[in-house]
């Protein structure tokens, strides 16, 4: 290693989104992800022509609209977050490590890829890499395929990078911590409402009876915060959002329970989504727009959305407290 060489470097991943909300970049980001089948696992035989010959043709047109009403001027909510975060990162590291530390960003489906992004990090000089993906709780659905695509691209490499590989921080105290601080703020802004719910994002059943612990993590992550935040039983529900396809998924499901809440007495609700780093099409349409709508019209009275960690000083301190714990040995 040359002395300018940094000591490592760090590849921050997300999910991704797609370019533009329009149709045929909704089309090619969701024909990428749905056809990784570690996100959905079926039978190609059975799989692909559903994808390719009913979802690919009407889903497209129907979540462009979706996206478009959450777009903002600089590109995609996730995208633009990500992209700060990777930055403050970059910044807090060279504060605290008191070195210039390589961050880059790389998405599982779609830009930048996961290519550019350790391309980016060799070309700087790393020839070791920190992989932190953006997911607190891991899922075979998310987290398992960033490791499966980074092992198939080094497949191309004669010479590969020394490697560690976040898995999860479900249970991080300042992980808590950040969710913890982030409810209270809102709390001091807005008031606190009967119940808060902990909308996580959901996943097919069938892989949790198969071994995934992602469920048992979110529970264990609920729990962690609503002892933090010293709430009752009786002042916080975990449910999940954004069920997919014809299977049974876990539950409760948000969108259920946000239409039975009011018929139980609760009329006002604080809404958080503690399985999402950044805010994005799953927070701040289906939750903050959609689950709005569906609550007042069963009756509630009140509802509030909680945006996610993402580019707050709590999140950054967090993700650099990872990095410096796992990196340790290499600065
Ligand atoms: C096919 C089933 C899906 C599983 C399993 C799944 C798991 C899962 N997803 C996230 C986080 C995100 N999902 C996002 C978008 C998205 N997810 C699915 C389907 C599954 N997700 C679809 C089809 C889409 C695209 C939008 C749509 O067509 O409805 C995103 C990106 C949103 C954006 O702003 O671009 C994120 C982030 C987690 C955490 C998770 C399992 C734990
Ligand atoms: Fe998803
Ligand atoms: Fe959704």
């Amino acid at each position: 290693m040359s002395d300018l060489a940094p000591p490592f470097g760090v590849l921050l991943v997300n999910l991704g989104t797609p370019d533009s909300p329009t149709a045929p970049d909704v089309k090619k980001f969701l024909k990428q992800f749905l056809s990784d089948p570690r996100v959905v696992d079926l039978s190609p035989w059975i799989w692909k022509p559903i994808l390719n010959g009913i979802i690919l043709n009407t889903r497209p047109a129907k979540v462009a609209k979706l996206y478009q009403s959450i777009w903002w001027d600089e590109g995609s909510p996730l995208m633009v977050i990500s992209q700060k975060q990777r930055d403050k990162l970059k910044t807090q590291l060279q504060q605290t490590l008191g070195q210039n530390i390589p961050v880059e960003l790389g998405m599982s489906y779609g830009n930048p890829s996961l290519q550019s992004g350790l391309d980016s990090l060799k070309a700087q000089g790393a020839e070791k890499i920190f992989v932190l993906p953006l997911y607190a709780q891991y899922s075979c659905s998310t987290v398992a395929p960033v490791y499966d695509a980074i092992a198939e691209l080094l497949k191309a490499e004669r010479n590969i990078p020394e490697l560690r590989f976040n898995k999860q921080y479900f249970d991080h105290p300042d992980y808590i911590k950040a969710l913890a601080e982030s409810v209270k703020n809102h709390w001091k802004a807005k008031g606190q409402a009967q119940v808060l719910l902990m909308s996580f994002h959901g996943v097919p059943l069938r892989y949790i009876t198969e071994g995934d612990p992602y469920q048992a993590q979110c529970q264990a992550t609920a729990e962690l915060l609503a002892a933090e935040l010293d709430l009752t039983q009786q002042q916080w529900r975990i449910c999940f959002q954004s069920q997919f396809g014809k299977e049974q998924w876990i539950g409760p499901a948000t969108d259920a329970l946000l239409e039975s809440l009011p018929t139980e007495g609760v009329k006002s609700v604080d809404i958080m989504c503690p399985a999402f780093s950044c805010d994005c099409l799953e927070t701040l349409e289906e939750i903050s727009q959609e689950g709005k709508e569906d609550f007042l019209s069963a009756g509630g009275e009140r509802y509030e959305f909680i945006e996610c960690l993402n580019d707050s000083a709590g999140h950054i301190d967090l993700l650099a407290k990872i990095v410096e714990l796992q990196t340790q040995g290499w600065h």
